[in-house]
């Protein structure tokens, strides 16, 4: 571990982590054997920070979210710990967890009609949920945080007392999102938002988001397939790969120099969409039944080594901050190459290896 001699011009200590994940395991119980969607994820997450989590398709991000939560569906399971202000999330009962839903807890999720019920007006909802969890609150301000939570979200004053039929779409994902935010939770977990909605609307829930964070120190985990908006809107990054988090760091740091391949070449995939051709990682995230041995990643990998093939690779902290779990870095770090890696780990992988590897 490095230590820091202490400079009078550096920034204030950063704050304690409004929620801390160790070790986090979630799977489902299937007739094929566990599928191991989050398999020994940690992070930090301070008071108004945002972090984007990022991978392809199958990866395990709403996985990550909904285990956090305690939103698994039966028959699933977890493992770890989700530390929430001292609380461990993954210790409580689903009626603890009910209560903690909404004032400190909020989650925007993508099917916007689950909570809205259609007999009761906007306005009904907002009442509902503001005097459950802020009982304190007048009849004006009940009417004044809502409307400001709903003009945020481009819904206008006039259609208050309307009913959840007679908006768009778009719209009520909107309104979900104002409903979830109008109580200023602590954490937010926030699973593909924008998926439904045009691009203004998007820039929109970007700024609603940052202002959130800015006026109430909301912490926000962002699940999306939108490496722009990571790049744009969150200040960290996580790359999953497979139920892990392969890279993590400050989204400048990692999107200017990524370290591990996946990310590099899920950046490269995105890049290429807007600007020339497609490019696209070649292969497929694998069968969370039966991964890869080694690093996940390796079938997949231009740059595999020998070692990737058999041995995990541990995360490496970087001068910069970053984590990353590749081999490319571990192999430098004194003491991380098993012994019996030493002579010939470092080689490339052969294609007739990566076979083998394969089915192991
Ligand atoms: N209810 C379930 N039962 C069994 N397997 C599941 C269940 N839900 C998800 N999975 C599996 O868990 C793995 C991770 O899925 P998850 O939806 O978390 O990934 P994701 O990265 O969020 O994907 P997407 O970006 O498509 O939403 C996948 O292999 C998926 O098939």
């Amino acid at each position: 571990m490095s230590t820091a001699a202490h400079d009078p011009e550096a920034p204030a200590a950063p704050a304690d982590p409004v929620l801390s994940v160790r070790d986090l395991r979630a799977w489902y119980g299937t007739p094929r054997g566990p599928v191991r969607a989050v398999d020994g994820v940690s992070f930090d997450l301070r008071p108004g920070e945002t972090l984007g989590v990022v991978g392809e398709s199958g990866c395990g991000k709403s996985s990550l979210g909904r285990a956090i939560l305690g939103l698994l569906p039966p028959g699933s399971a977890t493992d770890g710990a989700v530390d929430f202000r001292g609380t461990d999330l993954l210790g409580l009962s689903p009626r603890e967890l009910r209560a903690l839903r909404g004032p400190d807890l909020g989650l925007i999720f993508q099917e916007p009609m689950t909570r809205l019920n259609p007999l009761m007006r906007i306005s009904e909802h907002f009442e509902e949920a503001l005097r459950t969890h802020e009982p304190k609150l007048s009849a004006a301000e009940v009417r004044e945080r809502s409307l400001e939570a709903l003009r945020g979200m481009g819904i206008p004053p006039s259609r208050y007392h309307n009913h959840p039929h007679e908006f768009s779409g778009g719209m009520r994902q909107r309104i979900m999102i104002a409903l979830a935010l109008v109580l200023r939770p602590a954490f937010v977990v926030a699973d593909e938002p924008t998926t439904a909605l045009d691009v203004l609307v998007e820039a929109q829930i970007i700024q609603i988001l940052a202002d959130l964070r800015r006026g109430f120190d909301t912490a926000l985990v962002l699940i999306t397939h939108n490496l722009g908006i990571v790049a744009e809107a969150c200040d960290r990054v996580a790359v999953m790969y497979a139920g892990r988090i392969v890279e993590q760091g400050e989204a400048r740091e990692v999107f200017a120099s990524p370290r591990h391949p996946y990310t590099r070449e899920l950046l490269r995939s995105t890049i290429s969409l807007t600007t020339t051709g497609l490019h696209s990682i070649p292969g497929a995230p694998p069968d969370l039944v039966r991964p890869p041995a080694g690093c996940r990643f390796h079938p997949r990998c231009p740059d595999a080594m020998r070692v990737c093939a058999a041995v995990e690779p541990p995360d490496v902290r970087l001068a910069s901050g970053v984590r990353s779990a590749c081999w490319q870095q571990a192999v430098r770090v004194p003491g991380a190459l098993p012994a019996e890696y030493q002579e010939n780990g470092r080689e490339p992988l052969a294609a007739e290896e990566i076979r083998v590897a394969d089915e192991a």
